[in-house]
């Protein structure tokens, strides 16, 4: 089967600074992909190169088997939520996912009966005909995933998708996200929030420095942080990301 996403030697530098140093991952449909990394660990950076909106210094990938050095293959077949969500204040939130069911050539019957059900879904039905500059943070959240899947891709990419959010919309993004990976979308979901990672990540790939340094599901994680006692997701990710000189991802 085609991965889903596939990076080979993926690297960006800004002059000296190396924010993703020489990425390789496979990550196979339908596999929601836990991306966990400390602040500044280049996971925002990785995922600005697969949806095309920066491009590497070096390396390659792949995303739902196309090029990303090919940008009108690639977007149709991805979401992307930003940490910021791009809305236009002066829209109303119907009109702002009317405007990119535009541009991603969704049917206008199709993506009325989409809106509906995501407004509902996201409990933003009062909201969906007042001006976006009046949205809360967590509104604005709502509305960037709901643009983000409006044409069901086949590759969600989440940066940050419960930050903001009070815990009744963090548990609607979780089920949300949940749900879409029934539906076989893949998912590569960054946070720092593990326990998110714990509930919906069937695979973990932990970055530090921008280097892949602890890779596998999320129980053989926590089995690698093992002494005897009960260990979880966060002392795993603590023991692979403290500050090292040299990390070596195969000796982990
Ligand atoms: N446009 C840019 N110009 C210069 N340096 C950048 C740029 N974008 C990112 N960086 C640097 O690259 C590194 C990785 O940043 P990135 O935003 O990818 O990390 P992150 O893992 O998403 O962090 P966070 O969890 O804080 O969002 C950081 O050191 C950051 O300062």
């Amino acid at each position: 089967m085609t991965p889903a996403i596939e990076t080979e030697g993926l690297t960006k530098r800004y002059g000296d600074e190396v924010a993703v140093d020489d990425l390789s991952i496979e990550i196979e449909p339908g596999t929601v992909y836990g991306f966990l990394g400390p602040n500044g660990a280049g996971k925002t950076t990785t995922m600005r190169m697969l949806t095309t909106l920066t491009r590497p210094t070096s390396g390659t990938a792949r995303v739902a088997g196309a090029s990303i050095e090919e940008r009108d293959d690639v977007t149709p077949h991805i979401g992307y939520l930003p940490d910021e969500p791009p809305l236009y204040d002066e829209l109303t939130g119907r009109e702002q996912l009317t405007y990119i069911a535009g541009l991603r050539d969704v049917p206008e019957e199709r993506a009325r009966a989409r809106m509906n059900e995501l407004f509902e879904r996201f409990d933003l039905v009062d909201g969906a005909d007042k001006r976006i500059d009046s949205y809360s943070t967590g509104m604005r959240k709502k509305l960037g995933i709901m643009q983000a899947v409006l044409h069901r891709p086949r590759v969600v990419l989440l940066d940050e998708p419960t930050t903001g959010l009070d815990p009744r919309a963090a548990r609607t993004m979780r089920d949300t996200i949940a749900e879409l990976a029934a539906r076989e979308m893949t998912i590569l979901l960054s946070t720092h929030i593990l326990p998110v990672v714990d509930e919906l990540a069937d695979r973990v790939g932990v970055i530090h420095e921008g280097r892949l340094v602890a890779e596998g599901a999320p129980d053989e994680l926590k089995r690698r942080a093992e002494t005897g006692e009960q260990r979880s997701l966060e002392d795993a990710f603590l023991d692979v990301t403290h500050d090292t000189p040299e990390t070596n991802p195969s000796s982990r």
